[in-house]
């Protein structure tokens, strides 16, 4: 769908200069989703894998975020294989919910009620980031707490729309409950892309 130079805003890496490259196609369906344009894998252009190694050589940084849509829709062996092979760093950006294919550094999951994880992506999750948009959402962070490796970082991130009316109750649970920790969209907040 695109590809674009900015700061990761989310999650354990925030803060780092990354490209992001964004795939479009999604079938989750998320009732907040901040990327619905992505959904449809038909209205993007098509780039080869040389289009993209062409596109991102220039880019002064070795951290690649692939995100969407949703990337695990493709098989992702052959992509990361040819960015491995340049020597990026790979995280992606994945609800879980087809099955793990691809080379990753790093993987952040966060999972949705829309469409339930595939068992495949608890193994390889090194961050769950949960969508807080209710209060039934922490009940639904815990459930998928259990599940990831004891090493995987865990995050509650705030629906952006409900973000005033949740930070105040995500605070208070990251203080009782403190293996959680506090993720914001600080790319919002910042204005960059
Ligand atoms: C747009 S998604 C694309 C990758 C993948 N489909 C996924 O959902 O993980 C990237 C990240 O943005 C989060 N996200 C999407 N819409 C959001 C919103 N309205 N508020 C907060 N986080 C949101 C997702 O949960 C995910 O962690
Ligand atoms: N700056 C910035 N950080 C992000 N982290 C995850 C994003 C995504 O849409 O996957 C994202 C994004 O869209 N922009
Ligand atoms: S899975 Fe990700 S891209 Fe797909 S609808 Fe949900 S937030 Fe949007
Ligand atoms: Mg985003």
């Amino acid at each position: 769908m695109e590809i674009f130079y900015s700061i990761q805003g989310e999650g354990f890496y925030s803060g780092t200069p990354a490209i992001f490259i964004r795939l479009g196609g999604c079938d989750v369906g998320c009732v907040w989703c901040d990327v619905k344009e992505s959904w449809n894998e038909e209205d993007h252009p098509f780039f080869t894998i040389p289009e993209i190694l062409s596109q991102i050589k220039d880019y002064p940084c070795k951290t690649i975020i692939i995100t969407g849509g949703e990337p695990l829709m493709y098989d992702m062996g052959e992509l990361t294989a040819a960015l491995k092979e340049k020597g990026y760093q790979l995280n992606i950006e994945t609800s879980g919910a087809y099955p793990v294919t691809g080379q990753w550094d790093w993987v952040c999951f966060s999972p949705k009620k829309f469409k339930a994880p595939n068992e495949s992506i608890y193994a390889h999750a090194d961050e769950l980031k949960a969508i807080v948009f209710n209060k039934s959402d922490f009940d639904f962070a815990e459930e998928h707490a259990e599940k990831v490796n004891r090493t995987c970082k865990l995050y509650l991130q705030p629906e952006w729309s409900k973000a005033e009316k949740m930070t105040p109750q995500i605070i208070e649970y990251a203080k009782d409950h403190s293996r959680w920790n506090i993720s914001l969209q600080t790319h919002k907040y910042l204005n960059i892309p």
